[in-house]
């Protein structure tokens, strides 16, 4: 056997005849050369393996569906959106169909542009498509993976949806988080009052604070190091936007062992650096309100998800061995972290499309003020009991047009099954990436009549025994689409329609909402969707202005007198 010293690094460069720089820069080259040819090589034998499978898995050779022409090897890559993927697909459901097929190497994507096709899919065959995509740089090397929406079907996706289908079923949200949202909502109408040109940032602080709370507790800044939780939230949605959009890695998973000083590899090192950031945020969070939990038994806590789940493993900690334990902390841990990632945004998104409507329909904003005024009057705040379609059905109809006009989740997050399937006559292997397009579903005219406009009463009828107006059965609903399909279903849908329901009620309540330099629709402001709405994989509204006027003095002064009274009494 040789002796180790040979291996060291100085005794073989010591070894090697001396070199210029240019014989050193042909050899890096040529080293960095020859490894993308045996990449392209392992790219051709896993092409042939891959078909070779697939012939012997659809002995009938059932076709795959129709899509965009791929190339040799690398199939559809440039045929893959980068951004507003939602506006690609609808564009191929002309060209190709409700169902369009693409390939890139290693990965198969189905676009599904139909509602009935996809509840079909994701519902009633919920047991096959019930799986996730492996993301290489969101997943492998970020880290989002460990978390409930990218986490593959298994007993820790199961654990982590019995934590989560309980800590958020609605009347739980109620029970135990109504107060405080009711509280926070208050306080956003007076950053409203004081300044109104910042209502985009302090909705979307709103949501995170909400959120955070839910899943950590109250935190405090003189009690936390000085942590800015609202900051956490927009750098990890940051970290998620830019890497959920697909990178080259993505496409080719060896790259995802280049080395972070290899040349053109910034996205290696920004992966290195995004991953830090996030594990160390995730583990903070859940770190902190374990040793408080340890130290006081929980004892004067707030109560959160966290603080829950710890408690309720802890009563049972006898039972179980260490590993156990510490493989239910890591469970709680991303599962908290998940829903403090994919609960703010989302929730925020849609109260931003309820401003813009506002602005843009004035008559919609009428008729949902005038039920306020009947219902509530101005000599109370609105409360959460006051919601119900059976008490104020045209607000109702207005947070449910909200999420409809521009879906946050515009195409989903994709389902893969985890068997092959047949499917109208098609072959859809199993691990088929398959997306959803929601964007498609909320301009389908079969559904909505003159889709792009917001009009809350398409989902009401009158009904001559009712004094109100009643649920249109006869429309279909965006809780039935916008939240997504089958065992994925997302979890936290109650809490999102409820937090969103507090911020439309309260602000309808207390402000009038006026475009800014009298411009109107009529007049060419913001008359199309594309000048509405950004369609990222969380699609927001583009930026835009408003004023907010208080309805009357004595909302000013109310609003005063109880966010200085919430101040004296303390709380979150
Ligand atoms: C308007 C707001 C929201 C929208 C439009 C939305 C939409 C979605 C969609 C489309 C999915 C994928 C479902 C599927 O695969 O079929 C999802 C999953 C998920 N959502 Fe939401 N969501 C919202 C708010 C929230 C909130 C408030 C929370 C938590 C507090 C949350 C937590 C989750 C989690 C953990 C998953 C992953 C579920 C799984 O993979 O099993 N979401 N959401």
């Amino acid at each position: 056997m040789a002796p180790s010293w040979i291996f060291r690094q100085e005794t073989l460069l010591a070894a090697l005849p001396p070199r210029s720089s240019l014989q050193t820069m042909i050899s890096f080259y040529a080293g960095a050369l020859s490894l993308w040819v045996v990449a392209v090589l392992q790219v051709i034998a896993r092409h042939i393996k891959w078909k070779r499978d697939m012939q012997r898995r659809n002995p009938q050779a059932m076709p795959y569906p129709p899509g965009p022409k791929p190339l040799p090897l690398i199939g559809n890559v440039f045929d893959m959106p980068r951004s507003q993927s939602s506006l690609t697909f609808i564009k191929w459901r002309d060209m190709y169909g409700p169902l369009t097929w693409v390939v890139t190497p290693g990965r198969q994507f189905l676009i599904v542009n139909d509602y009935e096709m996809i509840k079909e899919l994701f519902e009633r065959r919920g047991n096959i498509y019930i799986n996730r995509p492996r993301l290489i740089m969101a997943g492998e090397l970020i880290g989002l993976d460990k978390g409930t929406p990218l986490t593959q079907y298994g007993p820790v996706w199961r654990q982590h949806r019995r934590m989560l289908s309980h800590a958020l079923l609605a009347p739980i949200v109620r029970r135990d988080y109504g107060p405080m949202m009711t509280k926070k909502t208050i306080t956003f109408l007076k950053t409203l009052l004081d300044r109104p040109d910042d209502f985009i940032l302090e909705s979307k602080k709103l949501m995170a604070e909400i959120i955070t709370e839910i899943a950590y507790g109250a935190h405090r800044d003189d009690e936390d190091g000085g942590h800015d939780y609202i900051q956490m939230q927009i750098e990890m949605g940051i970290i998620t936007f830019k890497t959920v959009q697909g990178y080259w890695v993505d496409f080719f998973p060896w790259m995802k062992h280049i080395p972070p000083w290899f040349p053109f590899a910034q996205w290696k090192r920004d992966a290195l650096g995004w991953s830090k950031v996030y594990n160390i945020t995730r583990d903070y969070l859940f770190e902190s309100v374990k040793q408080k939990f340890l130290t006081t038994n929980g004892e004067g806590m707030q109560p959160s998800f966290v603080l829950t789940m710890l408690k309720e493993l802890y009563s049972q900690v006898d039972d179980k061995g260490d590993e156990d334990l510490t493989n239910n902390e890591r469970a709680i841990n991303h599962a908290a972290f998940s829903f403090f990632r994919a609960g703010a945004e989302t929730t925020e998104s849609v109260v931003r499309n309820f401003f813009l409507a506002m602005t843009l329909f004035p008559e919609a904003q009428a008729r949902a003020q005038a039920e306020v005024d009947t219902f509530i009057g101005q000599d109370r705040f609105p409360s959460i009991e006051d919601r119900g379609i059976d008490k104020m059905p045209y607000l109702e109809a207005t947070v449910l047009e909200s999420l409809r006009w521009n879906p946050p989740a515009s195409t989903g997050v994709p389902h893969l099954p985890v068997v092959d399937d047949f499917f109208q006559g098609y072959f859809i292997p199993k691990g088929t990436t398959v997306f959803q397009n929601s964007w498609q579903i909320s301009r389908d005219a079969r559904y909505y009549a003159n889709p792009t406009a917001f009009q809350p009463e398409r989902f009401l009828k009158t009904d001559q025994k009712k004094p109100r107006c009643v649920h249109n059965p006869d429309v279909l609903s965006p809780w039935d689409w916008a939240f997504g399909f089958g065992r994925r279903i997302c979890p936290g849908r109650d809490l999102a329609m409820q937090g969103a329901w507090l911020s439309v009620a309260f602000v309808l309540w207390a402000f009038e909402i006026k475009p800014k330099l009298g411009r109107t629709m009529a007049g060419g402001y913001k008359a199309t969707d594309e000048e509405r709405f950004n369609f990222r994989v969380s699609s927001k509204t583009l930026p835009f202005e408003c004023d907010f006027t208080p309805r009357s003095d004595k909302v000013r002064q109310m609003i005063n007198q109880a966010v200085e009274e919430g101040k004296k009494a303390g709380g979150p």
